[in-house]
């Protein structure tokens, strides 16, 4: 048993000898505190030479020091770290004082100036307010001036200058944020996925959101409480595309309160509704503040500003080029008669003719920044969630989202390659036989034909599977969720039907087919062939990953996909003569290497010998022995592998790019 001596209050703890685990309450650790986000055991605590160290057991939502994870890491007396809503300060004498986060916490902002990522000058100048327990800000003006801005600036997407923001004591954007899964942000965009159900949407970001040793019955008692807090509960069983657009706010707003944050930020979430929806969420948000939670809300609608408990606006400077700043901040009842205004219009205009009312509260002057966590030792970096669950919750989504578009896989998986079998069948009715004496002069055709379907048909089963879900994305990584999970559970899904199509075209080949001749690995033909068409099958898919997360739409992945086909069928070997040594044709021929066909066609050429069983031109890449055969096989694996390492990080440049 640690030596863990208890001191004064239940609060603090004197370290001994023994690291010490703090974990959810129930699981026996020796610190046990509650919450879902915080695993049965989730962190380890030992004395180190100054203070403590702390190691994350990867099972929860993350450790944090200085707002970041950590897997490892000292913490100096003074510091601090935070295991999901608690903070555990140390003190001298490696002693630890654990306290819940108050809830609902105050928000301060203080003379807060924020850029934008890859800007010289900011957005915001010298925002200031202060939003007491409880309360809700409603931060209002014109478009363009900032209010957006202001949001990133919080979650730490957009570069805080000089100021600083703080949840009751705890730090928010620049680089030292509070933990960021207590920051929830619901987005303008709509950001979820429309072929779920409403109650599969919420278990989804549950699982992701909560400790991965959380239990079902756990689960389905926070999902349901939150439904029933959005009085979503009547529609849990509708899927997301059935929703109205009041209902998907709703959505929008459940899924992010799910893991009880300290800091709900909306980004116009009552844009393009009625009013009377409006009404209806200002009061649940303002229901939500009382309830635990500092909220702001980002608004275009000025007719419900009393539901706040307090209005900040943005009046743009004064100054052409400067930067926009606090035109008012205040209780909502003196907004008009700060402008001396009639109307929301007047002042809108007040506002964006740089017009400045008296600000309202303003947090002290003399008040210091919160301090961060203080490890002046570089930490090592760790994650908000164990990355196996993360890919097994992606992957259990993926696969319901395949079998909810089954019509569409199924096509894709069988009769696409049976049509290409048939293809390659009907041009040449001598099936995978010839001789010098008599050379089967359709083959070279049939190959053709089957790896360039195959190829792109493969290529189409993933080529919308990370573009298409690009604000879903986003938003997930928000939540912790990494790149590399998001593109390996596509490519692990999708690898399901690619594999099919090898196995279905190879039969129907198999069976259309004369495949007796000599094989070049001694396996027999059909196996032999089919494991090249397995080959290219993964390779093209992976390399439709890579390219639906390089794009930033749809659009422009399918104008991809038509340049890469293009390339697919022309240098695929068998159409046009590759293989010069000089010149152009060399060029041409170092060009082919980067399609897939051009190995699958390789490997299939060298397996049925095409020099000795067709008239065709020569090639080195097909002599009919075993290298021949492997190599390309070992190259689409090979392929299939570096754009699965590429892809996560083309989606996070293009995450970022889109961002900035
Ligand atoms: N990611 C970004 N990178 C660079 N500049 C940005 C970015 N987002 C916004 N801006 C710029 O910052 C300024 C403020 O934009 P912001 O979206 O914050 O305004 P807003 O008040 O929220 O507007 P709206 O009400 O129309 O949503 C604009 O000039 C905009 O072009």
């Amino acid at each position: 048993m640690p030596s863990l001596a208890r001191q004064q209050s239940a609060q603090r703890f004197e370290l001994g000898g023994e690291p010490v685990t703090i974990g959810r309450r129930g699981g026996g650790a020796e610190i046990e505190v509650d919450g879902l986000d915080v695993a049965l055991r989730h962190t380890t605590v030992r004395r180190g030479t100054s203070g403590v160290v702390v190691r994350d057991l990867n099972a929860g939502t993350g450790t944090f020091v200085d707002g970041r994870p950590v897997l490892h890491a000292p913490v100096r007396p003074g510091g601090f770290f935070l295991v999901g809503h608690h903070v555990f300060r140390v003190l001298p004498d490696h002693v630890l004082a654990h306290e819940t986060l108050p809830t609902p916490p105050s928000l301060t902002l203080a003379g807060l100036t924020i850029r934008h990522h890859g800007k010289d000058e900011p957005t915001l100048h010298d925002v200031s307010t202060a939003l007491p327990s409880g309360g809700m800000l409603a931060v209002v003006g014109p478009s363009g001036l900032g209010k957006s801005t202001l949001c990133a600036g919080l979650l730490g997407e957009a570069v805080v200058e000089s100021g600083w923001a703080e949840v009751d004591g705890m730090p928010l954007g620049g680089e030292h944020q509070l933990n960021p899964a207590l920051v929830s942000f619901v987005p303008q965009t709509s950001s979820l996925l429309e072929e779920l159900t409403v109650e599969q949407t919420m278990w989804h970001a549950a699982r992701l959101r909560l400790a991965a040793d959380t239990s079902t019955a756990e689960l389905s008692r926070s999902v349901h409480a939150v439904l029933q807090r959005l009085h979503l509960q009547a529609f849990q069983k509708q899927t997301v595309h059935k929703l109205s657009g009041g209902q998907r706010r709703r959505l929008s707003v459940a899924v992010e309160l799910l893991n009880d944050p300290l800091l709900l930020l909306l980004d116009e979430p009552t844009s393009g509704l009625d009013e009377g929806f409006d009404r209806m969420l200002m009061r649940d948000l303002a229901q939500v503040a009382r309830d635990g939670c500092a909220v702001v809300i980002v608004t275009h609608t000025m007719a419900h500003l009393e539901e706040a408990s307090a209005v900040l606006a943005i009046a743009a400077a004064s100054e052409a080029e400067a930067p926009a700043t606090v035109g008012y901040a205040g209780p909502p009842g003196g907004l008009l008669t700060a402008f001396a205004a009639d109307s929301a219009a007047d002042v809108m205009d007040a506002l964006r003719d740089g017009h400045t009312a008296a600000a309202g509260p303003r947090p002290p002057a003399t008040q210091s920044p919160p301090q961060p966590g203080t490890s002046h030792d570089p930490p090592r970096r760790g994650r908000t969630h164990p990355w196996r669950h993360v890919l097994v919750v992606n992957l259990r989504r993926e696969f319901r989202r395949m079998w909810l578009r089954r019509w569409l896989f199924t096509t894709l998986a069988l009769a696409g390659p049976v049509v290409a079998a048939a293809l390659a069948t009907w041009t040449n009715d001598r099936g995978f036989v010839g001789s010098p004496a008599q050379p089967n002069t359709d083959l070279a055709m049939s190959l053709a034909v089957t790896a360039i379907c195959l190829s792109l048909l493969s290529m189409a089963l993933s080529l919308t599977s990370v573009v298409n879900d690009k604000e879903v994305v986003r938003r997930e990584s928000r939540w912790g969720v990494p790149d590399s999970a998001v593109v390996l559970s596509r490519a692990i899904s999708r690898g399901v039907p690619a594999l099919v199509q090898a196995a279905v075209t190879t039969t129907f080949l198999w069976l259309g087919n004369d495949l007796r001749q000599d094989t070049a690995t001694g396996l027999p033909a059909a196996v032999e062939i089919g494991l090249v068409l397995a080959g290219l099958t993964l390779c093209s898919m992976c390399l439709g990953v890579l390219v639906s997360c390089v794009s930033t739409t749809a659009e422009q992945a399918v104008g991809m996909m038509s340049a890469l086909s293009g390339g697919a069928v022309v240098l695929c070997g068998l159409v046009l003569p590759l293989g010069e040594s000089s010149g152009f044709g060399r060029l041409i021929n170092w060009l082919s290497y980067f399609f897939p066909t051009r190995w699958a066609t390789s490997a299939l050429a060298a397996a049925v010998d095409l020099p000795n069983t067709a008239i065709v031109h020569t090639d080195l890449m097909w002599r009919h022995d075993v290298q021949h055969v492997l190599v390309p096989l070992v190259v689409l694996l090979f392929a299939s592998t570096l754009f699965c390492t590429l892809a996560p990080i083309a989606l996070r440049r293009v995450r970022n790019d889109v961002r900035r």
